[in-house]
């Protein structure tokens, strides 16, 4: 999915990267290039347009020429409007996938052209909602056009022990339909899911008959199964079909096969109206719910810069921030001060972690890897400090060598990763007390005060590593080979 987007994307936005800082014609030329990688990936063109001028919009002006890493900025203002361009994030506690919000027993009418995969994406939906849902499901099939079609559905219903409505010869669509719903009714059923007859193309005949049966069962979900593989046509019959027969959603089939993906891109801003469901092979339970996010940052490929964020914001407690703040004006930077911002990191997934998450830092990972520089040594730093006296943590002067001894063996470790570490904090408190009066790289990092939404000092942090390796002082995390 999404194959060669990803890697056109990933190429351009790596070189916006690259630089250290951004100008404006910077950024017209990556647009230039993210236009055509659109284009090539078949999503159509307004859509396009649309895209490149609301990222150009939000990429020239103050919120980047501001920021640390403009290019991390760009990577993220490209996330956030592919996700847009997908759908958007959904509301706080809203599922992706069906609604079921309605009387029982619930409705749904699955519309589409023949051998989109609806009969297929109708059995998968009732699998899931009979197994995940614990819900009872009636399938009928209104499919009076293919003489093998009740009969393919029974087949599917049996294979997932979902029931199907008894085939009754000679019956018509909204008939059936009305019997499947009374049958609902009667039997206590939650959902009954009406799966339509396809047609080669859309003709008046085929929407007429999905209106009557519309218009006789009004259906909570009319649900458009459309062939991601057909890319823009895909796009256009969901238009048709939502203009003549009014859709809630798109069940997009194949994606598993859909190495350029201008359907998915282009249907929400198209048609106006959400993918709830992605089909990704023919097996019956190769059905994915449909994460704006989840995919645009699939897509981008490049590390979760939005998920480091929203965790850095989780994890780093405002107070903690100015605590800190306050203690490196006053330059009593001490041990316990250092013992939490590394209990920080561990929160946000550990120095490799955060590597991961950051764009292009697949590199520096590798180096830290090959230098023995794990999540582990985080760890071992913590329980270095937590192996000494709170008074020892206050005035590290105090420990001699026997003490040293002492607190080595109770952390399991050497009396050198000892000094290392003593090493670095003197280093650290002396670089904080320079910097506490402006702020800087580890207030940035570590609090986030006063910078919105932590996104300043976590480019800070990015761009420090970027820029030539670890920020300064982090390099003696790493032990001497
Ligand atoms: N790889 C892949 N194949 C799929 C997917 N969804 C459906 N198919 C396959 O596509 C073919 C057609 O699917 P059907 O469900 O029969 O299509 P239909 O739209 O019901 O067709 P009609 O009943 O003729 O209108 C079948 O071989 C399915 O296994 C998918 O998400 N991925």
């Amino acid at each position: 999915m999404f194959d060669s987007l990803s890697d056109k994307l990933g190429t351009i936005l790596g070189k916006l990267r690259k630089s250290g800082a951004l100008s404006e014609a910077d950024v017209t030329a990556a647009m230039r290039e993210v236009r055509v990688a659109l284009l090539e990936a078949d999503v159509a063109l307004p859509v396009v347009k649309s895209f490149v001028d609301k990222v150009k919009n939000r990429a020239i002006g103050q919120e980047v020429l501001r920021s640390v890493t403009p290019g991390q900025m760009v990577v993220k203002i490209v996330h956030d409007q592919l996700v847009e361009m997908l759908g958007g994030k959904l509301e706080d506690g809203a599922t992706p996938g069906i609604s079921l919000a309605a009387d029982l027993p619930v409705p749904i009418l699955m519309v589409g052209l023949q051998g989109s995969g609806k009969t297929t994406s109708t059995a998968k939906i009732a699998k899931r909602l009979h197994e995940k849902q614990r819900k009872k499901v009636l399938m009928a099939s209104l499919d009076v056009q293919r003489p093998a079609a009740q009969e393919q559905l029974k087949i599917l219903g049996e294979q997932i022990g979902v029931a199907t409505l008894p085939i009754v010869p000679g019956q018509m669509p909204v008939d059936i339909a009305k019997r499947a719903m009374n049958a609902g009714r009667l039997q206590g059923f939650d959902v009954v899911i009406l799966d339509t007859a396809g047609r080669l193309h859309i003709d008046a005949a085929l929407m007429s008959e999905v209106q009557a049966v519309r218009d006789a069962v009004n259906p909570h979900e009319t649900l458009l199964v459309a062939d991601s593989l057909t890319g823009q046509d895909a796009v256009n019959v969901a238009k048709q079909f939502d203009e003549q027969v009014g859709i809630t959603g798109v069940v997009l089939t194949r994606m598993d096969g859909d190495g350029r993906g201008g359907a998915a891109l282009s249907m929400r801003a198209v048609t106006g109206k959400p993918i709830k469901l992605a089909g990704v092979g023919e097996k019956l339970d190769a059905l994915e719910d449909f994460h704006p996010d989840r995919v645009a940052s699939r897509i981008l490929g490049m590390g979760d810069v939005v998920g480091l964020v929203e965790r850095a914001a989780e994890s780093i407690a405002t107070e903690d921030a100015e605590r800190i703040a306050k203690k490196m004006k006053a330059g009593s930077f001490d041990l316990d001060d250092l013992r939490m911002q590394l209990k920080q990191m561990t929160k946000l997934g550990g120095m490799s972690g955060i590597l991961g998450m950051l764009p292009g830092m697949g590199k520096m990972q590798q180096a830290m890897a090959s230098a023995n520089m794990d999540d582990g040594v985080l760890r071992r730093q913590i329980a270095i400090i937590e192996s000494m006296t709170a008074k020892e943590r206050r005035k590290p002067d105090l420990l001699n060598a026997s003490r040293k001894r002492r607190v080595a063996a109770g952390a399991g470790v050497g009396v050198p990763d000892i000094n290392r570490l003593l090493k670095m904090h003197q280093q650290m408190a002396t670089m904080m007390k320079k910097m506490g009066k402006g702020g800087g790289l580890l207030k940035g990092l570590f609090g986030g005060g006063g910078m919105p939404g932590g996104m300043g000092g976590l480019g800070g942090f990015g761009g420090g590593m970027g820029g030539g390796g670890l920020p300064p002082g982090f390099d003696k995390f790493l032990p001497k080979k």
